[in-house]
C-alpha cells in the first residue's frame, strides 16, 4: 500500500445510499471519504430507475397510438424508429447521469478514493492495492448486482441484464426474458409494446412483487392477453446458435416448441454487493444468504461502528429506501457511538407496467404470517373495469385490495394492479404510516371523476367487511355518476 489514512467515516460506494450517506456523515466531521470501484452516477441514473422510466415513456406513446382507433381517432400507420427510441433514452439518461456526476464533483478531492474496498480488520479497509483507510465508522453503501444461473453463461453476449439494454443502439426483433419480476416485467412489456417480439419465461408462477394469490393472478392473466408469458415454465433446452438463441420449452398443450430469438435478458433477481467486502475478516452476524445482519432502524451490523444501506442491506431494493438509509446510516456513522434510530417508511413500492403495480404497508403473506390465515384479517377490494373514470380513459383494468385489522378497523396494507397505481399507492402510504383506521380514511375527500373513487369503493368494502359499515351493495354509485 503506497498510501495510508485515517478518517472518522469510510463510505463504501458512492451510489444513492452512499451520496446520502456522505452529505449526512459530513453534517458531523470533515473526516469522511467516500470509496467508488465503479463509475459514478449511480445505479437509478445509468442503468435502473430512470433509463428504465424512459424507455417505457416511449413503449407508453406507441402504446397510445395503438389506442387511439378506440376513441375514433386513426393516426395512421406506425413506426417505430428503434434508433430514435434509443438516442432519446441515452440522451435523457446521459442528463441525469450529469446531474450525479455534477453533485460528485462538488465532494471535495480528499474525500473521494478510486477503487476496490475490503476489510482487512473491524478498523482497516485495503483499497484496491493502492490505499490502507483505517476507519472509525464505515458505511457499506455497495448496492447490489443482477443474479442467473451460471450455466447462462455459454450465451456469450447473446445473454444481457438490465444494463446491456440502455447501451442499444437500436431495437433486436426477438428475445427471451426470464423472470417475470419487477425488472423483466417492467422491460419486458415496454419492448414488446415497441414492436419487439417477447417470450417470458418464470418459476414458480410468481409474476411482479405480488403475494396475494388474487391480484398475482388477476395480473398474470392481464398480461398474458398482451405477449407471450409463462410464469411457471419448463425450459428444457437454451442453446447459442451463430449470433442467435434456440430456445426448447413446454408449451401450454404440453408439446415441445422451439424458439430463436436475438438476446435472452436474465431478470432473474438481484443479489447485495456484500460477498466480495472481506467480511471473512470480521466477526460479523450474517443472514442465512451469507450478508450482515442489519438493524433496519440505526442500520447497524453486529458491530457497532459498521452500517449497511440501500440495496447492499438487503431490505427493500429501491431508491428512496436507499436514500432514506444512507442518510439514518452516514447521521449514525458521523455521531457515533450516539447512534438514534431513523424514520423508517411505511413500505411502498410500484411497478411502471401498464397498468401499474403496487404494494403498500404490509404485504399479504406477512400479514398472512402475523394474523394466521383463518381469516384473520377483513379484505376489501374494488376492479377497475366498470369505475367511471378509468372507463373514460380507456384504461379500465386492475384489481385493487385493501386490509384492515378487524376490532381496531386498522388499515395494514395493499396489493394493487390498477390505472394510475402510482398515484394511489402513495395516498395509502401516507395513510398507512400515519396509522390511519379505514374509516378515518373514509372521511377524507374524494374527487370526481377520479381514479380515487375506485380507492374510495375498496374501502368502503373493507370497512363492511370490518363490520363497522353497511354492506356494498352490488353496484357501487360513484361508478357511474358519483355520490
Ligand atoms: C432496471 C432497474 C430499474 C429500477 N427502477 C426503480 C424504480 O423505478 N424505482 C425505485 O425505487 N427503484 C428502482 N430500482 C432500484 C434502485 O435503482 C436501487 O434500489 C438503488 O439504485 C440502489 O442504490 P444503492 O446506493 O444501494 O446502490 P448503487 O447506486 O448501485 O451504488 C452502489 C455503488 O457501490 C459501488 N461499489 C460496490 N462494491 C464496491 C466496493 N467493494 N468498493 C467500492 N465501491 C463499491 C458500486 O460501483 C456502486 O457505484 C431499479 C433498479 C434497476 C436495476
Ligand atoms: N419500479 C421499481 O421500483 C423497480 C424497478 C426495477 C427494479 N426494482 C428493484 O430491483 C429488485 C430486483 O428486481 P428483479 O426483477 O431482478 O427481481 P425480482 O425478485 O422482482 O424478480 C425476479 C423474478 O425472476 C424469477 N426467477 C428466478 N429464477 C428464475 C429462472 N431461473 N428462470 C425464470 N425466472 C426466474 C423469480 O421467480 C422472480 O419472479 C426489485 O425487487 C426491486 O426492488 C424496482
Amino acid at each position: 500500500m503506497s498510501k495510508h489514512i485515517s478518517v472518522d467515516v469510510a463510505i463504501i460506494g458512492s451510489g444513492t445510499a452512499g451520496l446520502a450517506a456522505w452529505r449526512t456523515a459530513r453534517a458531523h466531521t470533515d473526516s469522511v471519504v467516500m470509496i467508488e470501484s465503479g463509475p459514478y452516477g449511480t445505479t437509478c441514473a445509468r442503468v435502473g430507475c430512470m433509463p428504465s422510466k424512459l424507455l417505457i415513456a416511449a413503449a407508453d406513446s406507441a402504446h397510445q397510438v395503438r389506442q387511439a382507433p378506440g376513441f375514433g381517432i386513426h393516426p395512421g400507420t406506425l413506426r417505430i424508429d428503434g434508433q430514435e427510441v434509443m438516442a432519446r433514452i441515452k440522451a435523457e439518461r446521459d442528463r441525469f447521469v450529469g446531474f450525479v456526476l455534477d453533485s460528485v464533483a462538488s465532494i471535495p478531492d480528499e474525500h473521494k478514493i478510486i477503487g476496490h474496498a475490503r476489510f482487512k480488520d473491524e478498523h482497516t479497509l485495503l483499497v484496491d492495492e493502492h490505499t490502507e483507510v483505517a476507519a472509525k465508522t464505515v458505511v457499506i453503501a455497495t448496492g447490489s448486482r443482477p443474479t442467473y444461473p451460471d450455466a447462462w453463461q455459454s450465451l456469450g453476449d447473446r445473454l444481457l441484464v438490465n444494463d446491456d439494454v440502455f447501451e442499444w443502439d437500436s431495437l433486436p426483433a426477438s428475445l427471451a426474458v426470464f423472470g417475470p419480476g419487477v425488472i423483466g416485467l417492467e422491460l419486458g412489456q415496454a419492448l414488446h409494446r415497441l414492436g419487439i417480439k417477447v417470450w417470458m419465461f418464470g418459476v414458480g408462477g410468481q409474476v411482479g412483487p405480488f403475494t396475494d394469490p388474487e391480484v398475482m393472478d388477476y395480473a398474470g392473466h392481464h398480461l398474458r392477453q398482451e405477449f407471450f408469458l409463462d410464469a411457471d415454465a419448463d425450459v428444457q433446452r437454451m442453446e447459442r446458435r451463430g449470433e442467435q438463441v434456440e430456445i426448447d420449452f413446454c408449451n401450454a398443450a404440453g408439446v415441445t416448441e422451439r424458439i430463436v430469438v436475438d438476446y435472452v435478458i436474465a431478470a432473474t433477481g438481484r443479489r447485495p454487493n456484500v460477498d466480495q467486502l472481506g467480511l471473512d475478516a470480521l466477526d460479523i452476524e450474517r443472514d442465512d444468504k451469507g450478508g450482515p445482519v442489519v438493524d433496519p432502524c440505526t442500520l447497524q451490523t453486529s458491530l457497532a461502528h459498521i452500517f449497511v444501506a440501500g440495496d447492499a442491506s438487503n431490505q427493500l431494493p429501491l431508491l428512496h429506501e436507499a436514500n432514506a438509509q444512507g442518510r439514518i446510516a452516514g447521521d449514525n456513522a458521523g455521531r457515533f457511538p450516539e447512534v438514534r434510530a431513523g424514520l423508517r417508511h411505511s413500505t411502498l413500492s410500484v411497478v411502471f407496467t401498464d397498468p401499474q403495480m403496487a404494494m403498500v404497508g404490509a404485504s399479504y403473506r406477512e400479514l398472512e404470517r402475523r394474523y394466521g390465515n383463518n381469516g384473520g384479517i377483513a379484505i376489501g377490494q374494488s376492479g377497475f373495469e366498470n369505475q367511471g373514470r378509468s372507463r373514460v380513459m380507456r384504461r379500465n383494468l386492475g384489481l385493487l385490495r385493501l386490509y384492515g385489522e378487524p376490532g381496531s378497523g386498522l388499515f395494514l396494507g395493499a396489493e394493487m394492479m390498477a390505472p394510475d397505481a402510482e398515484h394511489l399507492a402513495h395516498l395509502l402510504a401516507w395513510a398507512h404510516q400515519s396509522r390511519m383506521t379505514v374509516a378515518q380514511m373514509l372521511t377524507m375527500p374524494f374527487y370526481h371523476p377520479v381514479v380515487e373513487e375506485g380507492l374510495r369503493t375498496a374501502l368502503r368494502d373493507l370497512h363492511a367487511r370490518l363490520r363497522q359499515g353497511p354492506a356494498m351493495g352490488d353496484r357501487c354509485m360513484e361508478c357511474g355518476v358519483g355520490d
